[in-house]
């Protein structure tokens, strides 16, 4: 087993800017969410950018049309069979530039990811990504998030996939220190042997504990266990790449949105 130690943390969760040594990158997904939490992860990072279909949620968050004008997207990208007329006129009339890539083998998400990557390249420096959507909704795009983030660890720091519902990434082989901010996270949570054979995983700061046990597909799968409200820490030792999930509290009733 590899001997990292990586610790995690989710302040972002929080809406608050960013310190400046930490980059985030926002890509937003074809799918629903709410103004709460949009406002907090769009405030939470620097670069913004839009899955196809992904502006038309966006464009839809905002009724007023200030508010829509202060959040404009550094870019929209995909094949842009989602994205509708008005909602491309409407940003493109305000330079947000709208890139269309009509490459059949590789999806929207996928796409903008390849522009954060040039992106970082001139820039020297390292994006966290943090995906709106692509958690729940159409089966295949959701097993596509599940896999790409997979694939992604060999070749990024920190992908984080979050939803109304859900917080997750993907702990790569080795040992996890996670901080937990109870006052966002809900108490369910779960360690999902996806994409490997099996795991062997041991665990702290857990209600439902793991010792050196054997995870997999076909067996055990540590689903709907809890976080304990006294533990600010959960470790997670894992011999193979495990998604993590998290449940998020309500957030749309904050007295900031
Ligand atoms: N129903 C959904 N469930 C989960 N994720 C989704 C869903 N729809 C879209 N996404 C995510 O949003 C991105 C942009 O959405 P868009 O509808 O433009 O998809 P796409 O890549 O063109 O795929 P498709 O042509 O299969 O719809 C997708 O690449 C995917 O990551
Ligand atoms: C084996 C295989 N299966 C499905 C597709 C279709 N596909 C995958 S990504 C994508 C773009 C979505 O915007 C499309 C249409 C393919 N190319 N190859």
């Amino acid at each position: 087993m590899a001997s990292q130690r990586k610790t995690w943390n989710v302040k972002f969760l929080h809406g608050n800017k960013p310190t400046t040594e930490c980059r985030y990158g926002l890509v937003i997904l074809n799918q629903p969410f709410s103004l709460a939490l949009l406002r907090r992860l769009w405030n939470s990072t620097q670069w913004h950018c839009c899955a196809d279909g992904g502006a038309n949620h966006l464009y839809d968050s905002f009724p007023d049309e200030q508010d829509r004008a202060s959040h404009l997207p550094d870019l929209i990208k995909g094949d842009l069979d989602s994205l509708r007329a008005d909602v491309r006129e409407y940003y493109a009339a305000l330079d947000v530039p709208v890139v269309q890539d009509d490459d059949q083998d590789s999806t929207d998400l996928m796409k903008c990811v390849s522009s954060l990557r040039t992106k970082e390249a001139a820039e020297d420096l390292e994006y966290t990504i943090i995906l709106l959507g692509g958690l729940s909704g159409r089966l295949d795009q959701t097993i596509h998030t599940l896999s790409y983030l997979h694939k992604l660890r060999k070749e990024r720091k920190q992908v984080f996939a979050i939803t109304d519902d859900n917080i997750g990434w993907v702990l790569d082989e080795g040992e996890h220190e996670i901080e937990i901010e109870h006052d966002i996270m809900g108490q369910t949570c779960g360690i999902l042997p996806v994409g490997i054979d099996s795991t062997v995983l041991s665990t702290s700061g857990l209600r439902w504990n793991l010792e050196n046990q054997l995870s997999s597909f076909d067996g055990l799968i540590s689903t709907s266990n809890h976080l304990v409200p006294e533990e600010k820490t959960v470790r997670i030792r894992t011999s193979k790449p495990v998604w993590w999930t998290a449940e998020l509290k309500n957030i749309s009733h904050d007295a900031r949105q």
